[in-house]
């Protein structure tokens, strides 16, 4: 099997090569779809933000009328005041505003996180095999904070900024039409300048997120072998795996600020230079007589207050790049097929007695490759009666657990059938499979959490009485009477405060737990000392007689009593019997059998290399 893959010699991640493929992804159009839901909540934001820009944007007219005034020597009182609640509305406006957005904005990100998680939770496992999962993680947490600012603040900037924009370009033509043309050259001009600049914000955003992804990945294969890096010195090169990753995000960081910041430059430069214009052309009017001293300082003032809706709007558009840029990573997530047949709820099954036979189990010309790599199984036919135990042995590779992936259906056969109690599984949901199975991986996974959360796991309705029993079965009982915590005492990080042997019971003892009709065994007591493995052996003799048992096993000892032996080889059925059968038919069955000393060794052709190693 599957077993962990060594070590790779550490590479410089290439995170565009492990990314999804992201065509048909309409990256602007994705990001509206996100904000869609929220468009009210956004409008609503927008109106405060208008109604603080309105306060600011009459601010220059309610000076002017305060100068005409002064100019005529009539009563400025009424115009003060004005002035005053303007300046305090718009700060009151603008705070109750920020507030709202960042609420909504809040509300975006939990609503892209959890589609996320809900989808990466249930990918089929065909995917999750080629995928680091610390990219997968990354594009949860960073770039899902990227487009939740360009989804509402980025959108709600860019809406305000425009309008206001505008407003002030209209209430700008009422004072002086010349001037309000001086003004739109320079503005446009640079405006061009920033269409070339933005697009290139967005590049740098998205190569940055795919180096976050490529650290992600990185650490998460480091700390994942965290004991092989450290067993084999290889901190140096693990660090330096990472360290690629990081200059290249720090490389792509820089890039966008510098974009970034020339935006910035641009923006105050347009307005200077605005003004400078306005001044120069506005100076010789008033020289000349054509224009009041008091509708130039309107306008300049115009022209000042454009400073602001235009960097809202600059600052809009860069944030909506920096959007554009992360949605593609997480729409290409959206994208990856998932198992939509797998329980709604995310709960387990209750825990309830069952009353059916135990059901047959039929491979029927079964034939399955994995992505890029020869058949694993060639055209394999053979049926496991109901309540027996059938043993699954055969050199490494040979594609045993290949078959317990397929029953379960983390890949589809090719060709051919696999049946439960006569049903082929291909037409039942996902949910009802494995449902009726428990498996014990090669590995015995134990998940983060306390003991009792590991045996409830696969049997969320187990009772304390049914608990013990499993316990005693699977001789944890006499370990957990030892722990101050019993049950609940912690395993720490994937189980490794608990030794293997202690691991395997414990997966043993929550499939056992869930009462199957189905129970795969993949060496499930390679890690167990005599006396405990005896003891599991019994256990699972005695579940037999109420569900259907395949083991594998490489330890023959641990099958010579099962109904029914099937040898693997090469991906295919090569002899299938009870042990004493085999022993006298197969001369693969007899070399391993003589190789683990259940049999005299075979005389004219003993065990190769192939047979040790396998075992
Ligand atoms: N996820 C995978 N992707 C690609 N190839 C795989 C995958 N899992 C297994 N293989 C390949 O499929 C073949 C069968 O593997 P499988 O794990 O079924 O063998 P096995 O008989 O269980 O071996 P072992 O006794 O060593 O556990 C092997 O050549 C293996 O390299």
């Amino acid at each position: 099997m599957t077993t962990a893959p060594p070590m790779p010699a550490p590479q410089v991640p290439s995170p565009a090569s492990e990314g999804p493929p992201d065509s048909g992804i309409r990256p602007l159009r994705a990001l509206l779809q996100q904000a869609r839901p929220y468009r009210l909540v956004l409008l609503g934001s927008l109106l405060l933000a208008l109604a603080a820009s309105a306060c600011g944007l009459v601010q220059p007219l309610v000076a002017r009328a305060v100068l005409d005034a002064l100019a005529d020597s009539t009563a400025v009182t009424g115009a003060l005041v004005l002035l005053g609640v303007l300046v305090v509305a718009g700060a009151v406006l603008t705070g109750f505003q920020s507030w709202w957005q960042q609420r909504t904005s809040e509300q975006v990100v939990r609503s892209i996180r959890r589609g996320l998680v809900f989808r990466l939770i249930r990918l089929k496992v065909a995917e999750l095999d080629s995928r680091p999962p610390g990219d997968l993680v990354a594009r949860v947490t960073s770039d899902s904070a990227l487009v939740q600012n360009a989804a509402t603040q980025g959108l709600v900037m860019i809406t305000n900024g425009a309008l206001t924009v505008a407003g002030a370009i209209v209430l700008m033509g009422t004072v002086h039409l010349g001037l309000l043309g001086v003004t739109l050259a320079v503005l446009l001009g640079t405006g061009a300048l920033l269409g070339l600049i933005l697009p290139r914000i967005r590049e740098a955003v998205a190569r940055a997120q795919n180096s976050v992804g490529a650290i992600g990945a990185a650490l998460d294969r480091s700390l994942g072998a965290a004991r092989t890096v450290k067993a084999n010195g290889a901190e140096s090169r693990e660090t330096a795996h990472a360290e690629a990753a990081i200059e290249e995000a720090y490389e792509a960081g820089l890039t966008g600020a510098k974009y970034v910041a020339l935006v910035q430059v641009l923006s105050g430069v347009a307005i200077q230079a605005a003004f400078l214009a306005v001044l120069g052309v506005g100076g010789a009017l008033v020289a000349s007589g054509d224009l009041d001293a008091s509708q130039l300082i309107a306008f300049l003032l115009y022209v000042f207050y454009l400073a602001s809706p235009i960097a809202s709007l600059l600052g809009g558009l860069g944030m909506l790049q920096q959007g554009l840029g992360a949605i593609v990573r997480i729409e290409q997530v959206r994208h990856l097929p998932a198992e939509d047949d797998v329980d709604p709820t995310g709960h387990t099954a209750p825990h309830t007695e069952r009353s059916t036979p135990a059901p047959p189990v039929e491979f029927d010309a079964v034939h399955f490759a994995y992505p890029g790599r020869d058949p694993a199984l060639r055209g394999v036919s053979f049926t496991v009666p109901g309540a027996t135990r059938t043993a699954l042995v055969g050199l490494s590779g040979a594609g045993k657990t290949t078959m317990f992936a397929l029953l379960q259906r983390f890949y589809e056969p090719h060709a051919g059938a696999i049946r439960i109690g006569g049903q082929d599984i291909a037409l039942m949901p996902r949910v009802e499979v494995r449902r009726r199975i428990a498996y014990v991986e090669q590995e015995s996974p134990v998940m983060a959490g306390t003991l009792r959360d590991n045996l409830r796991y696969a049997a969320t309705g187990a009772g304390d009485e049914e608990i013990a029993e499993v316990l005693r079965l699977t001789r944890l009982d006499s370990l957990i009477a030892g722990l101050p915590d019993g049950l609940d005492t912690e395993v720490g990080n994937r189980g490794v405060t608990l030794s293997g042997g202690e691991r395997q019971r414990l997966a043993i003892a929550r499939a056992l737990l869930r009462r199957p009709e189905v129970l795969l065994l993949d060496e499930a007591t390679a890690q167990l000392d005599a006396s405990n493995e005896q003891a599991l052996r019994e256990a699972v003799d005695q579940a037999a007689r109420r569900c259907t048992v395949i083991l594998i096993a490489h330890r023959l000892s641990t099958v010579t009593d099962a109904e029914q032996i099937i040898v693997l080889e090469g991906g295919g059925i090569r002899a299938a019997g009870s042990h004493d059968d085999l022993v006298g038919t197969d001369t693969l069955y007899r070399e391993l059998a003589a190789s683990q000393m259940l049999v005299p060794a075979v005389a004219d052709r003993p065990p190769g290399p192939d047979a040790r190693l396998a075992l």
